[in-house]
């Protein structure tokens, strides 16, 4: 049977992972939601999203792109969940558990569910009464801008069950994208939303003046942060060098193309929160994730001053030259 695919979500990554599905050569059909109508009849009409990765040409049937989310989520199999983690319950609001019934359910969000503090396997499960079995997460050291650009990248898919992850790999592989499998679905989850905190803290850094030399020394505290906040909450054997964890958060921190390095730089150099996301026509998660993780963290107690300076900044609108003054005696 020739797998059928959803997106859910019209924004830089999902335009990528549109790119993804269509380059791969395998069978399938994709449809397509987002709430923008004025973007879809643009796609339809132009083949070419205008707000997102507008070089990207979209080669599916204008009749698979729609506004209708139940219709979508109707058609297909696999249903790649892809809006700003924070807009999630909201782009939701109207489906029930029985329209996700039997279907496989793919995160490609890197944040978490706000009020309810879940990262989204979590939410899916507990929410949607969603099989862990039938949850995937797409992570990886990968922005889309580069995807758009066909630079070789790799993702990693992770699914407790690794034979779906595995099945679910082998549509996105393209001449430019190479795919890793995971059962480690909850370390990838937190370590990606992780990552986005990390990389604002490195915009940060970079805004009010800190060099390479100490970005290196900010990044490895961060690296140990992540090791030991993913070994609390689910101790398994991982490697935290391998590319979905170490890797993913090297291009958040260092890349041009980091919405969350960019937010934090912005913030470094003393816009407010409030003008830095309206400057950005894109999504920091890593604003949002702070917050969760703050009150996630009541519960683990894990030693975190970098995400414990990101959030004194951003929520309890601490200077930023100061705070990160104190960082640098916590760190080594
Ligand atoms: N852009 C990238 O390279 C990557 C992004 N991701 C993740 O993908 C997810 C989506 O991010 P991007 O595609 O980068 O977003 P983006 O920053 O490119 O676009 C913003 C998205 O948010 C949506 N949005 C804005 N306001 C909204 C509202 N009120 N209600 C519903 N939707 C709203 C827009 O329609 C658009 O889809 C995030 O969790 C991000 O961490 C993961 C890997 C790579
Ligand atoms: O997850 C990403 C790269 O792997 C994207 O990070 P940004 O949202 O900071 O651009």
């Amino acid at each position: 049977m020739i797998p059928k695919v959803a997106m859910i979500g019209g924004g830089s990554w999902a335009t990528a992972i549109i790119k993804m599905l269509s380059d791969n050569f395998s069978a399938k059909e994709i449809y397509w939601w987002m709430r923008n109508a004025e973007a879809i009849t643009h796609i339809q009409k132009y083949k070419h999203n205008p707000n997102y990765l507008s070089s990207v040409e979209v080669r599916i049937p204008e009749d698979n792109i729609s506004d209708d989310i139940a219709g979508i989520i109707k058609k297909a199999d696999y249903i790649i969940l892809n809006v700003p983690a924070a807009f999630l319950k909201e782009t939701l609001s109207t489906i029930t558990p029985e329209q996700l019934k039997g279907k496989k359910i793919v995160s490609a969000i890197k944040g978490i569910v706000p009020d309810e503090n879940q990262i989204i396997g979590e939410f899916l499960h507990l929410k949607y009464n969603i099989p862990l079995d039938d949850i995937l997460v797409i992570s990886g050291p990968c922005h889309a801008e580069e995807v758009a650009l066909e630079k070789l990248s790799y993702l990693t898919i992770a699914s407790v069950n690794v034979g779906l992850a595995g099945f679910f790999a082998n549509l996105l592989s393209t001449r430019y994208i190479k795919t890793n499998v995971s059962d480690d679905i909850f370390g990838t989850e937190y370590a990606a939303v992780l990552k986005n905190i990390y990389a604002i803290a490195s915009g940060i850094c970079h805004g009010v003046g800190y060099g390479d030399n100490f970005q290196a020394v900010l990044i490895s505290n961060a690296i140990r942060e992540i090791k030991r906040f993913v070994d609390a909450v689910h101790p398994i054997t991982r490697d935290i060098k391998e590319s979905a964890y170490l890797g993913d958060l090297l291009v958040t921190a260092y890349s041009q193309f980091s919405r969350n390095r960019t937010f934090g730089n912005m913030i470094g150099k003393g816009y407010t929160v409030k003008s830095a996301q309206l400057e950005m026509n894109m999504i920091a998660e890593g604003y949002y994730a702070v917050s969760c993780m703050h009150h996630i963290n009541k519960k683990y107690k894990v030693d975190m001053p970098i995400s414990r300076a990101v959030y004194a900044i951003l929520y309890e609108k601490h200077s930023p030259h100061i705070e990160m003054r104190l960082l640098t005696e916590q760190l080594n």
